[in-house]
């Protein structure tokens, strides 16, 4: 096996302790639905005691210091949302959210609530304004404890996150990207690998094109004669001389996408070319230098393949100098305001200016599990913001039937599973909590914020 360095940059391994890495409780501010421009933050609630939020005429982040109330209050333009709308408290180590009697409403994943222990992964909407609550994240003691639009500077392109771990992997590609390491990037389809290889050659300095081949897309007869060019009358149809892609990326970056569905003989011919660096064009008598930076990408278990002798472990080797995993989105769910804004900034600047999400779509998003990821949201986007019509009103019903089904979500089925099970004991918690497994005081939270109440099964 390979030992070459590796970043994980997914985001949802268990928390724990490594080195000077820590976990500590988050608040992420990750959409503002009537202003899905503006950019997300990031709020640590390591440090305070409590955190206040409500309506301003602009965003503002204030904290205030006295022993034993280390304050933090943010203020975000949302006309829906009142002037002291909530609060986040501190209770035997636990944070708790209160609504401050706000007119329209507090909901925690899609409940509306006055008091709500929080958990891991909660979506809180106050207003028009999402919220995520991250129990323990893991974070490095120089984090900023806030992180707003000022201090969000992506490497590249692409490159942007409001994870802190996933944002230092970022950073420590530059030195890669600058360097004569060949890399490899695994993640599922539409994580956006393709650009990360572009950020990848926007960095490295290197002043030839950069060239993205999909190796499963290549006319299986043809691949060796699209990548490495060929002489006229090499073969019937080789017309004339063609440089091949190869050649093309000369002084520049090749992103081989796919790269396990290349054909055995083509990963011989590749691994020569990575060697010899040089390419010998089909029916040509002679090689010709190059000078090839490979970026390598696959969403297949490519060390199985190799293990199971499909693909060459030389080649593999060869490619796998930095290995980078992108997180699917599902894991990186407090970056979705973020990717929502730079895709909408894809607009003209005055209809991108226009676009509100309803708070109901904009929910059924950040709940939806994204398994197409980026691409998939780019899609969804794009058809969403057409039936949005000049007004530019996105509504639930301009989202694909798989995002609206997402506000049926797990939290229906739970309330009903609650429902049954105390119907089946009778109301007895202790018994419901038995059979599902989990503590007694995690079934009376539930309870709460779903608003059931134990004794009506009782009876
Ligand atoms: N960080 C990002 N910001 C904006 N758009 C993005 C980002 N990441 C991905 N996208 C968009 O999502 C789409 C899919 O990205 P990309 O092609 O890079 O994914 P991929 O992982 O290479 O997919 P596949 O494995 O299917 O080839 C692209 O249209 C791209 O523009």
């Amino acid at each position: 096996m390979n030992d070459a360095p590796e970043s994980t940059l997914s985001s949802t391994e268990e928390p724990k302790e490594i080195g000077d890495t820590h976990h500590r409780p988050h608040l992420f501010l990750v959409l503002e639905a009537h202003h899905p421009l503006a950019c997300p933050a990031r709020f640590s609630l390591a440090k305070i005691d409590e955190l206040d939020i409500g309506r301003g005429s602009a965003r503002q982040i204030e904290s205030t210091t006295a022993p034993g109330a280390r304050r933090l209050a943010i203020r975000v333009d949302d006309r829906r949302m009142s002037s002291t709308h909530a609060r986040l408290g501190k209770l035997l180590q636990r944070w708790v959210l209160d609504d401050l009697g706000s007119k329209n409403g507090t909901l925690v994943d899609n409940v509306r609530t006055t008091r709500a222990e929080l958990e891991d992964g909660d979506l809180i909407e106050l207003g028009q304004t999402f919220f995520l609550y991250r129990e323990a994240l893991p974070c490095d003691p120089d984090d900023p404890p806030v992180l707003d639009r000022t201090a969000l500077r992506p490497p590249a392109p692409g490159l942007a996150t409001v994870l802190p771990e996933l944002h230092r992997a970022f950073e420590r590609l530059v030195p890669i990207a600058r360097s004569t390491v060949s890399v490899i990037l695994q993640g599922e389809t539409g994580t956006g690998k393709e650009v990360m290889a572009r950020a990848f050659h926007g960095l490295s300095g290197r002043t030839g094109d950069f060239v993205a081949v999909n190796c499963g897309a290549l006319p299986k007869d043809l691949v060796e004669a699209e990548l490495f060019g060929h002489k006229k009358g090499a073969f019937s149809g080789a017309t004339e001389d063609r440089l091949g892609l190869v050649r093309s990326a000369d002084r520049g970056t090749l992103f081989l996408d796919e790269i396990g569905d290349l054909p055995p003989p083509a990963q011989a011919a590749l691994l020569r070319t990575l060697q010899e660096r040089e390419v010998r064009p089909i029916g040509g008598a002679r090689s010709v230098a190059v000078d090839l930076r490979v970026i390598a990408a696959t969403h297949r278990p490519l060390e199985q393949m190799v293990a199971t002798g499909v693909f060459r472990a030389d080649l593999w080797n060869r490619l796998a100098g930095h290995k980078v995993e992108l997180p699917p989105l599902r894991a990186r769910r407090e970056d979705l305001g973020l990717l929502i804004g730079a895709l909408l900034a894809r607009l003209p600047p005055e209809q991108a200016a226009r676009i509100q999400i309803h708070p109901r779509a904009a929910r059924a998003m950040l709940r939806h599990d994204w398994p197409g990821n980026v691409r998939e949201l780019e899609k969804c986007l794009g058809t969403a913001v057409v039936l949005a019509g000049e007004q530019g009103h996105v509504e639930l019903d301009h989202l694909p039937p798989a995002v609206q089904r997402a506000l049926e979500g797990p939290d229906a089925a739970l309330r009903e599973e609650l429902e049954r099970l105390l119907r089946k004991h009778k109301g007895n918690i202790t018994a419901v909590a038995n059979e599902m497994g989990k503590a007694r005081t995690q079934i009376q939270r539930w309870l709460k914020r779903h608003g059931i109440d134990a004794e009506r099964f009782r009876r």
